[in-house]
Parts: structure tokens; sequence; C-alpha cells
């Protein structure tokens, strides 16, 4: 199998996107092609159609290839959670929770061999791998045990591409100081400088000097692309996520920001519509008076509830109730409960009977060992409009409380939504455009904005896996993938 693999100077180049990219040109031009990363770190999860969890990014790119995501794309995802813990899922499956040193001690053997097989499963469907690596290949300490990186191109056997971000400064040190200490630095066959911003011809300066420096080809500087609409993965993209209006009297949204959120690409659906406001809140006083206050999902449910009841949220959200609308998801949803139960632990934090802010009458939620991994659809009945809406759940927390269901999957009711109070297990809720623009009208009509009519935007996949190509040497980057190592 042939392939070829996107490495990073540091975390959060945009790596993922380009992989994404590179998905979905190569699919344009009838390659059969799967992305892959050995092992994500990220509590953002994707459900495959089979119900079993990968790292968002792998799912998110395997739809720009047009292929269905498989475990095999992401055998291993750790995610984060109280405690200094993680709970490692291995082609989708939850295996165990362990804390760093455990994991790196025991889990190095079983890792490889997880690897190695993904990458026998994926050469049986496919001809070409767009593999992705892990933060710094050049952590010089761990060189020994890493399985993100150097490792992944040398066990695959492909070329790779080294990704630097220029909007962050230092591009020149980082490109050559990694690859001054990565081991196998003959597999680098490319540089692209990412997230360029400005007149891209002053640039060729520095083109020339990395070019004579290095020995490495510069593939391509991308310009920076500011509504690419296509969703971030890990939690360093989280900064992106805020955004100021410049439409009067436009919707203000606050999020929450729990101390173990996850699932926040939940949020993301909100940035592509230009009447609203997004603030995160890390304590209570940063809430004010918003239009809606939305509290995302999280991790570890119990110990980011008690985060929030030390900051006197309770009040709070009695305060706001009936006025505001409140949205939970998932974990944000499950605070909503009278209690909590969760006496193995299952959660994170083992506890009986934990008093939840008791916004909807008689909920209880009690965490099981079952996680619920499942895609779900169902209908939404708002104010003037139907919906259908389709979503993902991942959660351990089983709720009861049946009265105001949000929606109805089939004949079992699913949610609350009363009184400006609405809470669901379902992730990607807001990505659906009908079903976002449903829930924003009377909010837009009470603050006389304008309702958009849902209109089909183009594929955000393609436009910008048309933008990179148009910044790229496509056909060096074909070249480099086709020839022997
Ligand atoms: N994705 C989430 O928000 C999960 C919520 C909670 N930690 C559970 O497992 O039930």
């Amino acid at each position: 199998m042939r392939g070829i693999m996107i490495q990073g100077t540091s975390s959060d180049v945009g790596k993922s996107m380009i992989c994404t990219a590179f998905c979905r040109i190569f699919s344009d031009e009838g390659f059969e092609v799967a992305p892959f990363k050995s092992q994500n770190m990220s509590n953002n999860s994707y459900v495959t159609i089979l119900g079993e969890e990968i790292g968002r990014a792998q799912g998110v790119q395997a739809e720009a290839a047009r292929v269905l995501a498989t475990v095999d794309m992401n055998p291993i995802l750790l995610k984060p959670e109280s405690g200094m813990k993680s709970q490692v899922i291995l082609f989708g499956k939850k295996l165990e929770t362990m804390d760093g040193m455990d994991y790196r001690a025991q889990f190095y053997e079983k890792g490889l061999k997880a690897i190695d097989q993904a990458l026998a499963n994926l050469a049986q469907d496919f001809t070409h791998l767009v593999i992705e690596g892990a933060g710094s290949p050049a952590e010089v300490n761990l060189n020994d045990r890493e399985i993100v990186n150097m490792t992944v191109a040398k066990r695959a056997d492909v070329p790779v591409i080294l990704v630097a971000d220029i909007e962050r400064g230092g591009v020149f040190a980082s490109i050559i100081g990694t690859l001054a200490l990565i081991p196998e630095k003959q597999r680098v066959k490319g540089l692209i400088i990412n997230k360029f911003r400005g007149d891209v011809q002053l640039f060729e300066e520095g083109i020339r000097f990395l070019e004579s420096y290095t020995g490495i080809p510069v593939l391509g500087v991308i310009p920076h692309m500011d509504r690419h609409e296509i969703e971030q993965e890990d939690s360093l993209g989280v900064q992106a996520v805020q955004q100021i209006s410049r439409v009067e009297h436009a919707i203000e949204l606050v999020v929450c920001k729990h101390p173990y959120m996850s699932n926040f690409t939940d949020i993301e659906p909100f940035l592509k519509e230009p009447d609203i406001t997004i603030r995160w809140a890390e304590t209570v006083a940063d809430i004010g008076h918003p239009d809606i206050l939305l509290l995302p999902g999280t991790k570890s449910t119990i110990a980011d509830l008690r985060y929030w009841k030390q900051q006197k949220l309770g009040a709070k959200l009695s305060e706001l109730y009936g006025d505001t609308w409140i949205v939970g998801l998932c974990g944000g949803f499950q605070l909503f409960a009278e209690t909590l139960t969760d006496s193995q632990g299952y959660d994170g934090t083992a506890v009986e009977n934990e008093e939840g802010f008791s916004l909807i009458p008689s909920m209880h939620v009690e965490f099981q060992k079952q996680k619920m991994v499942r895609r779900q659809r169902g209908t939404v009945k708002f104010e003037h409009a139907e919906v259908e809406v389709a979503g993902y759940e991942i959660h351990h927390g089983k709720v009861t409380a049946s009265a105001y269901p949000l929606m109805h999957c089939g004949d079992i009711g699913e949610g609350y939504f009363h009184n400006r109070l609405l809470g669901t297990h379902l992730h990607g809720f807001f990505q659906d455009l009908h079903c976002r623009t449903a829930f924003l009208a009377p909010i837009r009509r009470q603050k006389n904005l304008p309702i958009p009519s849902p209109e089909v935007v183009k594929d955000p996949f393609d436009r910008w896996a048309g933008h990179v190509k148009s910044h790229l040497d496509w056909e060096k980057v074909i070249e480099i993938m086709e020839a022997d190592q």
C-alpha cells in the first residue's frame, strides 16, 4: 500500500485540515484512499455506523474521502478524564482507564500490534493512505516509545510532509529545529507552510532559504482560510470557537467551559451564523445575561458538576431560567438532573447520590458500565417547524425523565424541551442547518433579527480542498507519494 504522512512542527499547525484536504483531492482523482492516525488524544469522538468510537478528525476525513469511517482508521483513542487518567479506546471499544505512566509502561507493544493490524486491515480495502501524525515528531525524550510519528511512517513505509504554522511565528526555526532532531529525517520529502496571511509572493525569499538550507522542497504556502466550516478536533481549537458579531442586537451565546469539557465541536455550527456572538464562561461571573447559555458535553459529569456547584452555577441558572434559552448537550444535559448516581465510578467519580442542578423535575442520571455509543435520529417539534435530526450519542449516563421529550426517535422520547430549557444526549444536534434555524427562529424574532431561509452552501470539503490544491505543487505531492522509499 502507498500513502503519505503529514507531520507537524507542533500541535495545532493544521495537520488534520491538510489531511482532510488531501483525502478529498485524492478521492476526486479516483484514488482509493483512507485516512489513518494511530492514536488520538481527544474527547471529541466520532461514532462509526457500527457504533464504535474513533477520533473525530479521522471520521471527518473519511467523509472527505467519501468512504465509511472504520475503527482501523484510528485504532487507539485516549479520552482524558478526571484524576489525570485517560480512557483507552482500542479498535473503537473501551478497554480500560489508565494514568499516563501505566499507559506508557504497559501499552507500547499492544499499541504497535494494533497499528500493524489496522494498517493490514486498511490495505485490504484501500490502495492509498493519508496518515496524520500527532504533536511534534521531535520529542526526543519519547523517541524509543512513540507510536504516533516516525514509528508509524516507518511501519507503513510512507514518505512524510512536514507542516509548519507561520501564524504563530518562528517558522524557520521550527522547521530546521524539527529536522535536526527527528529520527529518519530522510523520510521528509516536502514542506508545507500553513496559515499564511498576506501576499504569498512576499514569502519567496523564505522559500528559497528553506529549500537551500534543508534541501527539501517547499510544496506550497497555504493562505489562512477563515470560514472553512470544517470541524476542528483537538482542544487547542477551542480558542477558535468564539466570535464577535457585527450585527446590531446580535444574539449572545455563552458557553460554559467545563474543566473536563468534551465534544466542543457541537458549538462550532454557531460560528456559521453571523448574527451570533459567542463567548466562553470559565466562571459564573463570566456568564452575564445572555440570550443562550450552552452547557456542552463533559467527560466527567460529576467532577464538572462539583466545579460548577462551587461556582454557584445553580443560583445563576435559577436566575436565568425561563428567560435565557438554556441548552445542555450530553454531560451538560445531565447537569440538569435532580440526582445522579455513579456507584462504580464509570464517569470518573464514584458517588451514590449526587444532587444535580434540579432544573428538570424527577430527572435522574445513572452511570452504567455499558457505554451507549450509537447513531440516532429523531423528529423535533419547534414552535413553527417540525424537523428531522440525525446525530450520535456517546455516554455512560442513562437518564430517566420522560415529561416534555425533545424528540421522538421512533416511539421513544429523548431529551427535554420546555420553557426555554433544552437538553439532549444527541451530539451534532445543531450541525443540522434546519434544526439550528428552527431553534434560533423565536430568538431572532424576539430580537427583530431577520430569519434566514436555510440555503444549501457549497460542500465545505470541496471548497477547502480546492483552496489547498491551488496553493500546492500537487504533481510533486503525487510524485513523492508514488516514489519508492
Ligand atoms: N459526551 C458526554 O458528554 C458524556 C457525558 C458523561 N460523562 C457520560 O459518560 O455519560
